[in-house]
């Protein structure tokens, strides 16, 4: 909590120490991350790496002034230099305006480079500096308001536009300048915890090695100040607080992961001390008269004078205002009377807030109130967090990515997403750790035991998660598929999560058996398969027909063919002819669900059993999930009464609707998307997309194996070993997670010559790695006759083509950070989605 703090006033004050300059503020007095960016181009040209993806250098931060204080406030500056790459990267492979390229893959001239690196740079640090008000407005202001103890997620929101009574504007984004009487009531030495005190004594012993620390003086101090600051080495090689950078491999330069959340962990279970009188660790002595020192050379207002300018009664005796004897006679000794109690004393050791019902950050009450009035007006003042504060001006994913969630697991906690984001193996999706950081866990479990939420939550430290192993080889992907027994996946635990009881066959141990009774019965003939079909090709006309619209003056049709056609006819086939949930359509207003409703529940089960979760993600969906089935007693009513009678069945049929319909969506996007490919920038080359014969079945199947080759809905899948072994290259060892990267395997040179072609007339069918997702669900023939009737539909379609620019693009782009998603794409939120949403095809008809 307090090294947050720390982190707060350090981007707001840095008096200068220069004599006759001390009234000097050299940073900006905004919450501007300038610990982080440096408050001057110099500075900031020192912590970037200005390659052209807009980074900065790895684990490096622009304030010295940090190396001085306990570890865990540097350490969490540097998540917010992790976030900030995070970002960029994502902001260069998102790419929303297409203006950037990546060096890697395209020749980049170095003005081109020089300049994107900027856009980048500079557009990562409004967003990091959005993920930094947010926390202030989550975690910090939640711990200061007590709010946390509550379970409230409720901020305050001072960024808002607001109108006076007379209705003109309030003002915001006009500027801040931070007062010194802000900066006086901001020293927080005395809640310094026992650990930290330990660690400043020791500090000092270096520094100072042949003086006791009550005889330093403010000269010594400053002039080892002065010397260091000197000395500094580049501030690439800077450590601090015993940590260690890597001096070898993929992280080199960087802090150990497992280091930085050992400091963070510590520094959570540490209580702070508390507010008030003789509350600063002696050790703090020559901290405190520097600060009584600067306020006297700045001339501050007394303390009766400072609550006066707030509107509070004044003190009328040294007994008001601090009820404790000795406290109020040592400062009637000192100071004569009330009116004389100077701001800085007066403010530290005013009687300190009860910890009672209500209460929340307990210092003295001036404190208390004057707090909240600064940081609001520095942070209403701030324009880039207000009139600039745009998706113009940080993008529509980076606008999005940086808005305090108050859905977020921990009430609404931001710290926790960063966490998980920048130390995902070191925290785990559901600690108190990793939610209510600013907060002691003894207390924490009180406060959730109160609130009847134990049970969501971890009250251990976090475990450290082994990395992950990614698998690449063609040899080695396909024998890891191939050995199920050796080889597990992880949906089984995942679906137990959420779906009670037995029958979810797509994600069970005996799946394959039950798979097989529940599709026979489904499509028991060669007959009954191709009555399926006809359904497929008849509903996607259907859809094509009653979506499509036609263009002024010319023969030309347009629909969307993505949106209206290729995420619901899956969809459609498993609702109604097998579920029996009528949907709500036009046709059909009286339905249970519409088709986008639907569509999400299920995409959502499906990402949550099958797919990777964004770690800070994973506890919101998981009870979104669970809803979802709870919700679902309207399909499981309507399943009971159509003659099923188990909860087995019941399941078993929602194990079809989520593994039959969204991920065969995506395939067949993926499959029409290669087929349009004209037109479009892509390192694919099309053989054969004259010999895809509309009448032909097999045909249009060996075109989709092909062109999902190529182009397969996910990167790969997850297993986990059940024993040691090693394939070729590879040495596994048992209990290791591996991802197999089946998108790169499809792309190996022997086993396909020529990868990149789509020649849909290979042969050699056994090359073909195993197929997954909907062709496991429904058997290989059955998907593929599913979806080359769909396919034939489109092909039927007169001169059928892309729409004109964006509209005719399939935009996506790939998500490094969620390796399983071979492409991502923005939602209706503009946040990252497994799911395609829009691509529009226009295709001719006689006039
Ligand atoms: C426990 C570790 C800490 C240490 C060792 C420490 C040390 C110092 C030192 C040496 C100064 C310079 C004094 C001066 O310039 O007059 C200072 C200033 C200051 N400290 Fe701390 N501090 C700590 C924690 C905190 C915390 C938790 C807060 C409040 C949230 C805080 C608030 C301030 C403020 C507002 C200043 C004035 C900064 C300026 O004017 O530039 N400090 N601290």
């Amino acid at each position: 909590m307090f090294s947050f703090a720390a982190l707060v006033i350090h981007s707001v004050f840095r008096s200068d120490h220069t004599p006759g300059k001390q009234h000097i503020n050299m940073t900006s007095g905004y919450v501007d991350l300038a610990p982080l960016y440096g408050n001057d181009q110099v500075m900031q040209d020192k912590v970037r790496n200005k390659d052209g993806r807009g980074l900065l250098h790895p684990d490096v931060f622009a304030e010295d002034r940090l190396l001085f204080l306990p570890t865990q406030v540097g350490v969490i500056l540097l998540l917010f230099n992790r976030n900030h790459n995070y970002i960029a990267r994502r902001l260069l492979e998102i790419n929303e305006r297409g203006t950037w390229k990546d060096s890697a893959h395209h020749h980049v001239s170095h003005a081109q480079l020089a300049q994107q690196d900027e856009e980048i740079f500079q557009i990562a640090r409004l967003c990091n500096c959005g993920w930094f008000a947010a926390v202030v407005f989550s975690d910090y202001f939640s711990a200061i308001l007590g709010l946390v103890r509550k379970g409230s997620s409720w901020t305050l929101e001072p960024f808002e536009e607001l109108r006076n009574i007379d209705h003109t504007v309030f003002e915001r984004g006009r500027g801040n300048a931070c007062s010194v009487e802000f900066n006086c009531l901001y020293r927080w030495h005395a809640t310094t915890s026992l650990e930290d005190e330990e660690w400043i004594a020791h500090q000092l012993k270096e520094l100072f090695p042949d003086k006791n620390p009550e005889d330093i003086s403010l000269k010594d101090f400053y002039l080892k100040e002065a010397a260091i600051t000197k000395s500094e080495p580049d501030l690439q090689q800077w450590t601090f607080g015993s940590l260690q950078r890597e001096t070898e491999g993929p992280n080199k330069g960087s802090f150990k992961d497992s280091d930085l959340a050992g400091r963070l962990q510590d520094a959570t279970s540490h209580r702070a001390a508390s507010f008030g009188a003789r509350g600063t660790p002696a050790i703090m002595r020559l901290h405190e008269i520097m600060g009584i020192e600067a306020n006297r050379a700045w001339g501050v207002c007394s303390l009766n004078d400072f609550r006066k300018f707030l509107g509070l009664k004044t003190y009328t005796s040294f007994l008001e205002w601090n009820p404790n004897h000795e406290v109020a006679d040592a400062a009637e000794k000192l100071y004569g009377h009330i009116d004389n109690l100077e701001l800085y004393v007066g403010l530290q050791a005013e009687e300190s807030k009860p910890l009672i019902e209500g209460a929340g950050l307990c210092p003295g009450y001036t404190i208390s109130r004057a707090i909240l009035s600064d940081a609001f007006a520095l942070t209403r003042g701030d324009r880039f967090y207000t009139q600039d504060f745009t998706p113009y001006n940080l993008t529509a994913w980076g606008f999005a990515d940086c808005q305090r969630d108050p859905e977020a697991y921990g009430f609404g906690s931001t710290l926790g997403r960063l966490f998980l984001r920048t130390l995902p193996n070191d925290y785990s999706k559901d600690s108190i750790y990793t939610w209510f950081p600013l907060v002691h866990p003894e207390s924490m479990e009180k406060y959730l035991k109160n609130l009847g939420k134990l049970d969501g939550y971890d009250l251990a430290r976090p475990r450290q998660s082994g990395p992950t192993t990614t698998v690449n080889g063609y040899v080695e992907v396909g024998q890891v598929l191939k050995s199920t027994d050796k080889y597990v996946s992880v949906y089984v635990e995942r679906a137990a999560e959420v779906v009670k009881g037995k029958g979810f066959f797509t994600a069970s141990a005996n799946g394959v058996e039950e798979q097989k009774r529940f599709i026979s019965a489904l499509a028991p003939s060669p007959e009954a398969i191709s009555a399926i079909g006809k359904y497929f090709n008849d509903k996607t006309k259907e859809l094509i027909e009653l979506h499509s619209f036609s263009l002024i003056g010319q023969n030309t049709r347009a629909v969307n063919i993505v949106r209206d056609v290729l995420k619901f006819v899956p969809l459609h086939w498993a609702a109604t002819e097998i579920a029996g949930i009528p949907l709500k359509t036009k046709q059909h207003p009286h339905g249970v669900f519409t088709e986008s409703q639907l569509f999400d529940m299920l995409a959502e089960i499906y990402q949550f059993v099958f797919l990777e979760v964004e770690s800070a993600n994973y506890m919101p969906m998981r009870q979104r999930v669970k809803e979802h089935k709870k919700n679902h007693h309207e399909i499981v009513k309507r399943l009971f009464d159509f003659g099923y009678s188990t909860e087995q069945v019941v399941n078993s049929i929602l194990a079809l609707l989520v593994g039959a319909t969204v991920e065969m969506s995506l395939a067949l996007t993926n499959v029409v998307n290669l087929l349009l490919h004209k037109e479009y920038d892509s390192e694919v080359t099309i053989e054969a997309t004259k010999k895809v014969d509309a009448k032909d079945l097999g045909s249009l199947t060996a075109y989709i194996t092909e062109a999902l080759r190529i182009d397969p809905p996910f990167a790969g899948v997850y297993r986990v070993a059940k024993q040691d072994e090693s394939i070729q290259s590879l040495n596994v060892k048992q209990g290791e997670r591996l991802f197999l990267h089946i998108a790169s395997a499809n792309m190996n040179e022997d086993a396909f010559p020529d990868p990149r072609i789509l020649n849909a007339t290979r042969g050699r069918p056994e090359r073909y790695l195993p197929k997954d997702g909907c062709f496991t669900v429904l058997g290989d023939e059955l998907a593929s006759t599913m979806m080359a009737e769909v396919l034939r539909a489109v092909v039927s379609l007169d001169n059928v083509r892309r729409g004109p620019g964006q509209s005719g693009k399939l935009v996506r782009f790939s998500d490094t950070a969620l390796p399983i998603l071979h492409y991502a794409y923005l939602n209706e939120k503009m946040l990252h989605s497994p799911w395609p949403n829009s691509m529009v095809v226009n295709y001719d008809v006689a006039k």
